[in-house]
C-alpha cells in the first residue's frame, strides 16, 4: 500500500494581526489594523508616505511594540527573515561583498564556528544567482545602488527564512535590476515562501502581486491586488495621509 502522508496542521496564516496598533511615543503609526499573511502569499505592502508600512515590517519583526492588539507570528524567529531600506545600514562598513553576503547565514552557523565547504558554496550560488558572481572581493562601499541591493538579495536567500519581508527592494535600482530581483522574488514564492514586499510601484504591483495591503495609517483594502487598488481605496489613502503622495 502506498504510504499516505500525515496531515498537517500548520495555521493557514503565517502571520496574523488582531486590533494592532504601534507607534512611536505620542504618534499612531498604524491603527487598529486586523487580517492574516497567508502561508505561501505573496502580498504587496503599499500606501502613502508616512502610512505606516516600515513600522508595520518592524513591527512583526519584534522591534516596535504594539501600543494595542497582538501580532501573531506562526513560525520561529529563524524563520522570519526582513530586508531593510538601502538607507537604513551603514554601507561604508569595510567588509567584501562576499562576506556581507555570508552573513545572512549567521543564524546557521553561529557567530564563532568556520564556513564548512558547503556554506562557503552557498555563498558563492547565492553571488551568482543575483549577478555578482564576480564582485564577491569587492568591499561592499564600492558596489552601485544596483549592485548592493543584489547583495541584499544574496544574504536574504542565505538566510533561507519561510517568511521574508522586503522594505522598498527596488527604490534604488534601474528597471533590468528590478525585473532580475523580482524573478528571485517569484521563485521564493514558487518554493512555498511567504513573501511581504512594501513598494511604491503600483504597475509593478498589479503586475505580480496576488495580494495588497493598502495602508493609509490604518487598513484601506487588504484583499486580492484588483479589488485593493480601486480608484475609490487610493483615493481614500492619500486623504488619510493628507499632503502626501502615493
Ligand atoms: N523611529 C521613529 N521614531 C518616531 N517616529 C517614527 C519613527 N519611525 C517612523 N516614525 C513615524 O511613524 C510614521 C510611519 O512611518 P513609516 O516609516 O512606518 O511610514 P512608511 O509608510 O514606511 O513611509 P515611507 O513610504 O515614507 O517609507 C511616520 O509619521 C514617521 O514619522
Amino acid at each position: 500500500m502506498a504510504a499516505v502522508a500525515e496531515p498537517t496542521h500548520e495555521p493557514a496564516a503565517a502571520i496574523e494581526l488582531d486590533q494592532l496598533s504601534l507607534g512611536w511615543r505620542d504618534k499612531v503609526a498604524v491603527r487598529d489594523l486586523s487580517g492574516c499573511f497567508r502561508r505561501g502569499s505573496l502580498t504587496a505592502v503599499v500606501g502613502p508616505n508616512g502610512a505606516g508600512k516600515s513600522t508595520l515590517l518592524r513591527g512583526i519583526m519584534g522591534w516596535v511594540t504594539p501600543l494595542a492588539g497582538r501580532i501573531r507570528v506562526n513560525a520561529s524567529a529563524d524563520s522570519l527573515a526582513f530586508m531593510p531600506q538601502q538607507g537604513d545600514f551603514d554601507r561604508s562598513f569595510p567588509i567584501a561583498a562576499r562576506d556581507f553576503v555570508a552573513m545572512g547565514a549567521w543564524r546557521r552557523v553561529g557567530p564563532w564556528r568556520g564556513f564548512c565547504r558547503s556554506e562557503r558554496q552557498r555563498v558563492e550560488d547565492a553571488l551568482h544567482a543575483v549577478g555578482l558572481g564576480d564582485f564577491g572581493r569587492r568591499p561592499l562601499a564600492t558596489l552601485s545602488g544596483g549592485q548592493l541591493q543584489r547583495a541584499l538579495f544574496a544574504r536574504l536567500m542565505l538566510h533561507d527564512a519561510d517568511i521574508v519581508m522586503l522594505d522598498e527592494p527596488f527604490s534604488a535600482v534601474d528597471r533590468a535590476t528590478t525585473e532580475d530581483l523580482m524573478t528571485l522574488l517569484m521563485q521564493w514564492h514558487e518554493r512555498g515562501k511567504t513573501v511581504i514586499v512594501v513598494l511604491h510601484d503600483l504597475e509593478l504591483v498589479r503586475r505580480h502581486f496576488p495580494q495588497t495591503l493598502l495602508l493609509a495609517g490604518q487598513g484601506v483594502a487588504w484583499c486580492d491586488t484588483e479589488a485593493a487598488l480601486t480608484p475609490e481605496n487610493l483615493h481614500l489613502a492619500r486623504h488619510l495621509c493628507a499632503g502626501d503622495y502615493l
